[in-house]
């Protein structure tokens, strides 16, 4: 679906149908949503379905939660200036990204553990992203397989890989190879997680995913991590030993700060496509990027959940932008995004395209591959509407001259 939205015989968009299909179903069929389509009534839905300790995983950042706080100040400190009396239909929310062109200008961010949040698992929440053409990126910490995944994705779905780098060379070569054969074509290595923070809503449960076993199995799979985990344990598969092979798979992919700048080098050599590097806050690190090699950068503060007391990731986008301006490098934006007036915000203030999380791993947890669904369709239903109603077209028009920045927030919904 959506391969072609400029006319021809091809169905429309879901999305450009979504809220007129809502009220029809209601009004003539007295269906109601399939869950609700308020972002300040999502998280509240989660909590009451979803198991508590998977909904905490979820829903929790670190330390005090100073940094959520933040990413959503941030997109409240500006505002949108609509315009009126310009033809703005229909629109055009294609975007261009290393060579490909996308349907729409989201991504479905990387999230581990997903069987922890429902059964439907990343299988369901990759199918749900490629009936909607929108890509999936795939978490080393999945609980489904990389195969498993690709099937799920199919011919049409677009792919990526989120890699934790493993200290192991040799691993990380034999992963990336199986995700490229599995039609992977971009590479997001994520650089801010060197470890696990200080998260006290896990710490209070003692709750890891890892330590269950769940989000390991992408490892497990891998022949150089079974020889070599084997070699270490006396003979041992992970399936024989599940903890210690955790303790062994943790320690390769939460490894602390052992890589340098100049090691991108090794994953531009291994990975054939794109390389993008997700975390990215400051814009050193930025220039630093593109002077290694990075093909994309992620502006990301991991959703509140590594620094306690950052800056919201919002608040970086423009420096980060102007620091490799010109230089052909997209950069991308999460940490917050929570309605299409946010998409609208971050592609303003010069990101190519925005990675959506938490609203995902809600509509997973609430109703599997079709609250993904529902995710997705009303997040670019309500995009397209406020262009429509802000008076631009194409999402290549966004510009900060459709925003300004004020000294109040409003009412932070910290935690959305
Ligand atoms: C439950 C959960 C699991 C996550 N797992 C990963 C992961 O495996 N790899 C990764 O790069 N980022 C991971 N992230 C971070 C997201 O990709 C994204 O950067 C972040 O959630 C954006 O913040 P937001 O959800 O508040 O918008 C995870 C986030 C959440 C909430
Ligand atoms: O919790 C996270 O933020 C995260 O990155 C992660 C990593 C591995 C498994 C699940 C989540």
């Amino acid at each position: 679906m959506g391969k072609d939205n400029d006319g021809g015989d091809a169905p429309p968009p879901l999305y450009t149908t979504y809220q007129a299909d809502l009220y029809n179903r209601g009004i003539l069929e007295r269906i109601p949503p399939p869950m609700t389509t308020d972002p300040n009534r999502l998280r509240a839905q989660a909590k009451r379905v979803m198991r508590p300790e998977a909904f905490d995983y979820v829903a929790g950042g670190a330390g005090e939660g100073a940094t959520m706080d933040a990413n959503r100040l941030a997109f409240r400190q500006w505002k949108i200036v609509p315009r009126v009396m310009k033809p703005a239909s229909p629109r055009n929310l294609k975007v261009e990204l290393f060579g490909e062109q996308y349907d729409t200008p989201i991504l479905c961010a990387p999230a581990g553990a997903q069987e922890v949040y429902h059964a439907d698992k990343e299988v369901g929440t990759a199918r749900a992203c490629a009936e909607l053409n929108v890509p999936f990126i795939m978490s080393t910490a999945s609980t489904s397989t990389i195969q498993e995944v690709a099937d799920a994705s199919g011919s049409g779905g677009p792919r990526w890989f989120q890699l934790y780098w493993p200290a192991d060379d040799e691993i990380t070569a034999s992963l990336l190879q199986t995700a490229w054969d599995a039609g992977f074509r971009v590479l997001v290595v994520t650089l801010d997680t060197a470890r696990m923070a200080w998260r006290p809503h896990d710490l209070d449960r003692t709750f890891l995913p890892f330590a269950l076993g769940q989000g390991n199995i992408v490892g497990y799979r891998d022949p150089v991590f079974r020889r070599k985990f084997a070699a270490w344990s006396d003979g041992d598969t992970p399936e024989e030993s599940p903890m210690l092979a955790a303790r062994y798979w943790l320690s390769e992919i939460f490894s602390g700060n052992n890589r340098s700048w100049e090691e991108l080098s090794l994953l531009k050599r291994l990975w054939p496509g794109p390389v993008v590097v997700k975390g990215i806050q400051h814009p050193e690190d930025a220039r630093l990027a593109a002077r290694h090699g990075a093909d994309g950068i992620i502006v990301s503060n991991h959703g509140g959940r590594q620094v306690d007391g950052a800056i919201g990731s919002l608040e970086m986008l423009p420096d980060v932008v102007a620091a490799v301006e010109g230089q052909n490098i997209p950069v991308l934006f999460d940490s917050g995004v929570r309605t299409g007036a946010d998409i609208f915000k971050a592609l303003s203030l010069g990101a190519r395209a925005v990675l959506v999380s938490r609203p995902i791993l809600y509509g997973l947890g609430i109703a599997g591959r079709d609250g993904v669904k529902h995710i997705l369709a009303s997040l670019l239903a309500d995009l397209d509407g406020t262009m429509l109603l802000a008076g631009v077209q194409n999402v290549k028009d966004l510009g900060t001259g459709n925003l300004k920045k004020v000294a109040y927030g409003g009412d932070i919904k910290a935690n959305l």
